[in-house]
């Protein structure tokens, strides 16, 4: 059974919203190449939810997620981390919210190819404040067995897998995934979506999923369609699938 949500009850300063935003707008260029990525976005996550992003190619879903992220600016509009105002910080506050509070994960993994597995995941443990080891990261993705092995040596799932360690050592809040299993085959895929299912569970982080596989939305909590730069429809889950149960 689904029931749409009502955003507009929810208040966007209230402590368990992760995100709130409000007539959220991004325009890249101007004039006569203006493009609107982003029209006006009200939105609302609550924290600890597993959120799938589905829409079109070029609807607004990598804006949004850049935005969120601390990666990119509005053009107008209001963009909320709990209830702290994103656009009033500066540069450095904006760096020490990504450090400190947000995880990402690209469809490529951007592993360094001369570090091992470990070796990776140690980039970021050496810089945070309270971190996984880089043991406890790689057990959580199922890679302890691979610690010692170089990007090469490891197939692209678990490269992947690797990236998320990564992300998740430093124990953010957030975990913002674009397109994770874009370059995998389903069975790698499969695994991937495993491993975010039970972040989000056993870590409590927020993970935010941008994906074409409109499959992975059955493992959501909360499933936010877009097209041309705005919300289309927000749709609850009140029973999710298990990913090791998903088939695309
Ligand atoms: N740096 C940029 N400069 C100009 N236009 C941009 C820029 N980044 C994105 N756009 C445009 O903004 C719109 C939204 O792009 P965005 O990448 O957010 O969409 P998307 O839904 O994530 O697409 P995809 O699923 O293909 O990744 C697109 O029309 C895109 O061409």
């Amino acid at each position: 059974m689904v029931i749409n949500a009502d955003v507009a009850t929810m208040d966007r300063n209230n402590s368990e919203i992760a995100f709130a935003t409000t007539g959220l707008t991004r325009v890249y260029g101007e004039g006569s190449v203006a493009v609107h990525a982003l029209r006006g976005v009200d939105l609302q996550i609550p924290q600890g939810e597993l959120v799938v992003l589905l829409g079109a190619s070029g609807s607004g879903k990598s804006t949004l997620l850049n935005i969120l992220g601390g990666l990119d600016q509005p053009t107008d509009g209001e963009v909320y981390f709990f209830g702290q105002n994103l656009r009033q910080m500066d540069d450095g506050a904006l760096t020490l919210y990504r450090r400190d509070h947000i995880g990402f994960v690209f469809q490529f993994y951007n592993l360094m190819p001369s570090l091992t597995a470990r070796e990776n995941v140690e980039l970021v443990t050496e810089i945070a404040d309270n971190p996984l080891t880089a043991e406890q990261a790689l057990a959580l993705v199922g890679l302890s067995e691979r610690a010692d092995h170089f990007p090469a040596q490891l197939s692209g799932g678990e490269q992947q897998r690797v990236a998320i360690a990564r992300a998740v050592a430093k124990q953010p809040r957030v975990l913002f995934c674009d397109e994770p299993t874009g370059a995998l085959d389903s069975t790698s895929g499969r695994q991937v979506m495993e491993v975010l299912q039970q972040i989000n569970q056993r870590l409590g982080a927020t993970v935010v999923i941008i994906t074409h596989a409109a499959t992975i939305a059955g493992m959501a909590d909360r499933v936010i369609h877009f097209a041309d730069g705005q919300i289309r429809e927000v749709v609850m889950n009140s029973e999710k699938s298990l990913a090791q149960d998903l088939v695309w």
